[in-house]
């Protein structure tokens, strides 16, 4: 099966439930896995501790017994479909495993009672002892060799299923839009989807949370069945009862000592922890990072990072004060008491009673092993019962998250296709209204604009008036909160976004520097073409950057200092000794600014673009180069006889670039206070011919 098949097409219509997923602050009667993740959330006493243990209770197991039905066509993708005879081997051999314990207790009881015999009562034979000791070795080479089988089998199968959830996670990731992504409680969602995913590189030991433990639960219960079997043939009698009485007790003191002894308590991360881990991380970075280096020593910085490196990191270590602990005296004393040997001696008074009776030595040891495995076996089923419960409930967040529906993509039944229009996109905000979520003020508030297809918009304004935000409404990255945009007068809540997406290009802000070639950086911006060096040369041309491109040491194939590249050391162990052309090279801000250009130049004057979007384009840029890009941007938004076929929306704060635009809408505090031509709005005489003339 190849790791898409199975998982919804992007055009599959989705079920009722999936919307509500994507909705999660609506109200929901319906059973979704989702809001069953939501209960198992609600089991803990403190819901913000992400991956938090649910309890092992019958409230949690019936949930558990909920969510691990719903997700059950999931688990025989993941778990069955691909390896059936390998799943059934790791069954089977998981209830084989729970009896080879038994097995070897009986091997080993003939032999000690054969030779109890021998030396004894004389009323055996070598022969019989060689027989049984050859049994034995048979039966240990054998258990060795299904135990050997049974841990490749495993690995394997936990490779693959690794390789799947993997796979669909980073699927399921690109996938979803930044409102999906940005919403707390998907946060949360994905978090503890990410730990289902990570478990399985935990090897699923005891002690782990990993869905093998659900195998381990019935491995753990068919060695306890068998032990009871054993225990049940104990010849009747006081003394029997009584020495298996003492037996269980001194096996079942380490297990009791754990809920009245000293506890050591594997507890989650509380938030304040986790607040104090990325402090502490964020403190590492400062100072690893070259990037940072030259503010950290202009700044003085250094005293301050370690003051909070250290109250952090002391936070994490639990060493913030140096107090003796407040023990209870008796407790105190105990603890010194070395309780391993106390039971280990616990352990032989038994056998001495035992030793009283006519049973044969090697059954004695034989039911004195097996009553301590059974009360072992019931201990570890508890802990990996609650890990089987608790993964259980993980690999619910990520079937929930894998059900997820992009909140940006309309219901089959809204959808319309998108239409170009001859000359570009038409584009009409009414009354747009935007808050971030978390924010308290609203970005964008009241816009309101039109825009004719093949017109430019110069948008202009003050920091944080909201240009960049109206932008990535436009491009349909950010859903706003109420009012009306119309494209080629359709609402553009019933595009789907990817279609919208494939008509844009755009260069943001914030654009990426990607740690990787210079071809790559650019190729991105039209994939098809990522590996013709000949459509990225001309993109670099374009964005008149081919000369600096061709001064750096392997040309399109130099290696880019991405500059977050050496925020971190690479981890012990996976550093390689770079290649010559790996060596990542730096260039100035606006040599990166023509990179980001030159990406979005790929694609800009092909015939599907109908929008072109630039969020301060040449910024970086000197006044000359300035002028040339505006130049190549009014030609690509032309047809060959130079008609207008794109509509163009930039964002400036250098004025003398927006009268090269038809339209000026004029932005502050999240409104367009003024909108039309540039003479238009010079003649207004109002906050924008105020700042033209300030700025020129
Ligand atoms: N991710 C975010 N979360 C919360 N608030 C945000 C976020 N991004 C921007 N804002 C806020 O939204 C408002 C508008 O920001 P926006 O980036 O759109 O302004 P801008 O006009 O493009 O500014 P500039 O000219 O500085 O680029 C600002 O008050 C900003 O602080």
């Amino acid at each position: 099966m190849s790791p898409t098949e199975g998982r919804p097409d992007y055009d599959t219509p989705h079920s009722p439930s999936q919307t509500a997923q994507a909705e999660p602050a609506r109200e929901r009667t319906e059973e979704t896995l989702f809001n069953l993740w939501q209960t198992s959330r609600a089991l803990l006493p403190s819901q913000t501790t992400i991956g938090a243990t649910r309890p092992l209770n019958r409230k949690s197991i019936a949930l558990a017994h909920r969510v691990a039905r719903m997700c059950a066509t999931d688990v025989h993708k993941l778990f069955w479909s691909d390896h059936p005879y390998r799943m059934l081997f790791l069954l089977a051999l998981s209830f084989a495993r729970g009896v080879f314990p038994v097995f070897k207790g009986y091997s080993h009881a003939m032999i000690i009672n054969e030779i109890q015999s021998l030396f004894v009562s004389n009323y055996s034979s070598w022969a019989r002892l060689t027989q049984l000791v050859g049994a034995e070795v048979l039966r240990m080479a054998g258990e060795r060799l299904l135990e050997s089988f049974a841990a490749d089998n495993e690995q394997f199968l936990q490779n693959s299923i690794r390789f799947l959830v993997e796979y669909q996670q980073l699927e399921q990731r690109v996938r979803l839009d930044v409102p999906t992504l940005s919403d707390p409680v998907i946060r949360d969602l994905l978090a503890e989807s990410d730990m289902f995913v990570a478990s399985f590189q935990a090897l699923g030991g005891f002690g782990f949370t990993s869905p093998f433990n659900v195998i381990r639960v019935f491995t753990l219960l068919s060695e306890i069945i068998s032990h009871l079997f054993v225990l049940s043939s104990v010849p009747h009698g006081t003394l029997p009862f009584l020495a298996l009485l003492l037996s269980l007790a001194s096996a079942a003191a380490p297990f009791f000592r754990q809920f009245y002894g000293p506890r050591f308590d594997a507890r989650p991360y509380s938030a304040s922890e986790m607040r104090q881990a990325e402090r502490q991380e964020q403190m590492r970075q400062l100072v690893f990072s070259e990037t940072h280096r030259p503010e950290v020593m202009l700044f003085g910085l250094g005293p301050w990072i370690m003051n909070t490196w250290s109250s952090a990191r002391r936070t994490a270590l639990d060493i913030q004060n140096d107090r003796l602990p407040h023990h209870f005296p008796l407790e105190a004393l105990l603890a010194q008491v070395n309780m391993a040997q106390v039971i280990a001696s616990l352990h032989n008074v038994p056998f001495m009673l035992m030793l009283q009776s006519s049973t044969a030595l090697g059954s004695l040891a034989l039911y004195r092993t097996s009553a301590q495995a059974f009360v072992l076996a019931i201990s570890s089923l508890f802990a990996t019962a609650q890990a089987a419960i608790q993964s259980i409930f993980l690999m619910g967040a990520f079937c929930a998250f894998m059900e997820l529906k992009p909140q940006l993509r309309p219901l089959a039944t809204d959808r319309a296709v998108y239409a170009p229009r001859v000359g570009g996109m038409k584009i009409e905000a009414r009354n747009i209204a935007y808050t971030y979520p978390g924010a308290s003020e609203p970005a964008l508030k009241d816009v309101n604009l039109t825009l004719e297809a093949g017109e430019t918009l110069a948008l202009v304004g003050y920091n944080g008036s909201g240009k960049s935000t109206l932008a990535k409404l436009l491009l349909r990255i950010i859903e706003f909160d109420s009012g009306e945009l119309l494209v080629n007068d359709v609402d553009i809540r019933r595009y789907d976004p990817v279609e919208l997406h494939a008509a844009s290009a755009a260069v943001f802000q914030n654009f990426a520097r990607y740690d990787t070639t210079v071809a790559e950086n650019v190729g991105t911006g039209f994939v098809h073409d990522i590996e013709r060096p000949t459509a990225v040369r001309k993109a670099l041309r374009l964005a008149q950057c081919e000369q600096v491109v061709d001064g750096l040491p392997y040309g399109i194939d130099t290696r880019l200092d991405s500059d977050t590249s050496s925020a971190s050391p690479s981890p012990v162990g996976t550093s390689m000794p770079p290649l010559p052309e790996r060596t990542p090279h730096g260039l100035s801000g606006g040599e990166w600014q023509r990179i980001a250009l030159a990406r979005a130049f790929m694609r800009a004057n092909r015939p599907e673009i109908d929008l072109l979007v630039f969020d301060e384009p040449t910024s970086a840029l000197d006044a000359q180069a300035q002028a040339k890009i505006f130049d190549t941007i009014d030609t690509m938004s032309r047809s060959s006889s130079g008609q207008k076929c794109k509509t163009v929306v930039f964002i400036t704060h250098r004025l003398s670039t927006a009268r090269r635009a038809d339209k000026v809408a004029m932005m502050e505090n999240g409104r367009v206070i003024e909108f039309g031509s540039h003479e238009d709005l010079l003649a207004r005489d109002g906050s924008y011919a105020a700042l033209y003339q300030a700025s020129v």
